[in-house]
């Protein structure tokens, strides 16, 4: 699966806002859950079906990987049917790209192989961190050459208890917790470091395990077992990602008008949901009206402290969003997001920081002043590969003119066509009326 990163693109002009917004985004499926989901059923005791499932970037590349384990998908309509088989070891290198969930995720399964897997990805993945997770299944029994992408892994494995430092990602924990059942002898995993980040992400590894009849516990602070034994097969549906709703709920927020997402789970293990309290906080009206969601924004943003140290993910948008509101904003307990798609502290300074914002750095987040549209001016932002940093530069250039990316492509990670989806909420918009001017 091609790089997005070789396209040699033309810039991409942020559209404007044509007013206040008046738009129902549909968004795509979790990434989080489809790759869970996707991964847990080739693990499976029989057949299973994935409705809703995320078609990006991240999801084909966890789908072209475990067909490469030997695993049968077929797409019947937009439903995924997973047939497990007896797991190989592939022939070709498997593509990580730039995703976490693969490169922490499938490691794991290529220990359950007697043969030797390669892993290889995009130029950036080799900077992302991956020797905690290698290392662990070193303890488990596992050969593994290299302590990043690439690296090459060779089972099988022995051992039961492993000790993981997992305050660089979550994805450690869930990688290891995801196929520990089908460890010939289970998972006692210990972590040892600092706080684990993006808690609700191992939630949700432990729920959609107990849902496949695994006996799954954290038995202590940062211990987790897993018991020995058959993961059952399951017909799911995959929830919207929130945490891809975020881009576009932001929009009414900083835009003014209002932007719906349907499909809004009641309870959920997904972190993004956080986003609903957070553009509250920052002074949209948020509703929740069966299963809509309805941001609607007062064109002016309050500044707040936000500890994102659940919902990382959430930073580049709710950065931008804090670039534009009556104060001094502060984010904090995502340290971790320097190994992220890209150091994300260090691109939202200095992309924040071409437009005129005044962003600092700090130990574990962002310090962020607010400033008036009037007051910024537009710019050429760098993405650096990252679906999340093209968010910064849509939502900025609702409201500042000139505002252009050197990379839309990178958002196929997470949305398959990020550009028609923006351009749409936009174009439904137009002419429509509403009392709050854009911004
Ligand atoms: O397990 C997952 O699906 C994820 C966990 C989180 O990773 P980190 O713990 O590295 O933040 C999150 O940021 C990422 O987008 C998805
Ligand atoms: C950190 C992210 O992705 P990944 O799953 O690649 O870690 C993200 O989507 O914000």
């Amino acid at each position: 699966m091609s790089d997005p990163q070789t396209n040699t693109q033309r810039p991409w002009p942020a559209p404007a806002a044509p007013g206040p917004l008046h738009a129902t985004v549909e968004v795509p499926g979790s990434k989080s859950e489809t790759n869970r989901a996707l991964l847990l059923a080739a693990l499976a005791d029989g057949s299973s079906t994935i409705t809703g499932a995320l078609v990006s970037r991240d999801s084909e590349l966890m789908r072209a990987g475990l067909e490469a384990f030997g695993t049968q998908i077929i797409d019947e309509e937009g439903t995924l049917r997973v047939q497990p088989a007896n797991l190989r070891s592939p022939t070709e290198p498997v593509d990580c790209g730039l995703a976490g969930t693969v490169m922490r995720f499938l490691p794991p399964v290529a220990a359950l192989c007697a043969g030797s897997t390669r892993f290889v990805g995009d130029a950036h993945a080799s900077n992302r961190p991956n020797g905690p997770i290698l290392a662990a299944l070193r303890q488990l029994g596992a050969e593994v050459a290299g302590d990043a992408i690439p690296c090459t892994v060779t089972g099988a494995l022995t051992g039961r208890e492993a000790v993981v430092d997992a305050s660089g990602s979550s994805q450690f924990v869930s990688g290891l917790l995801l196929s520990g059942a089908r460890f010939p002898r289970g998972l006692d995993l210990r972590h040892e470091g600092g706080p684990v980040p993006s808690r609700p992400h191992v939630e949700m590894t432990m729920q959609m395990l107990r849902e496949r009849g695994v006996t799954v516990s954290e038995v202590g602070e940062g211990h987790w077992v897993v018991e020995p034994g058959p993961i059952a097969a399951r017909d799911v549906r995959v929830e919207p990602d929130l945490t891809s709703s975020a881009v576009f709920l932001g929009a009414a927020a900083l835009a003014g008008g209002s932007v719906s997402v349907p499909g809004w789970p009641s309870q959920t293990s997904q972190g993004g949901d956080e986003i609903r309290d957070l553009l509250f906080r920052m002074g949209a009206e948020v509703s929740l009206d069966g299963d809509v969601l309805t941001v609607s924004g007062t064109c002016r943003l309050r500044a707040i402290d936000a500890d994102l140290s659940g919902s990382s993910e959430l930073t580049p948008v709710v950065a931008t969003l804090m670039a534009f509101a009556d104060g001094t904003s502060t984010i904090s307990g995502v340290a971790h997001i320097r190994g992220h798609e890209t150091d994300r502290l260090a691109a939202l300074e200095t992309e924040l920081g071409r437009l005129g914002v005044q962003v600092a750095q700090t130990t574990d987040g962002l310090r962020i002043i607010g400033s008036e549209p009037a007051h910024l001016h537009g710019a050429l932002l760098q993405a650096y590969a990252d679906h999340r940093m093209a968010h910064v530069a849509a939502l900025a250039g609702l409201v500042v003119p000139g505002v252009e990316l050197d990379d839309i492509a990178c958002t196929s990670k997470t949305i398959n066509d990020f550009d028609g989806l923006w351009r749409s909420m936009l174009a439904g918009s137009a002419g429509s009326a509403g009392s709050e001017g854009a911004r």
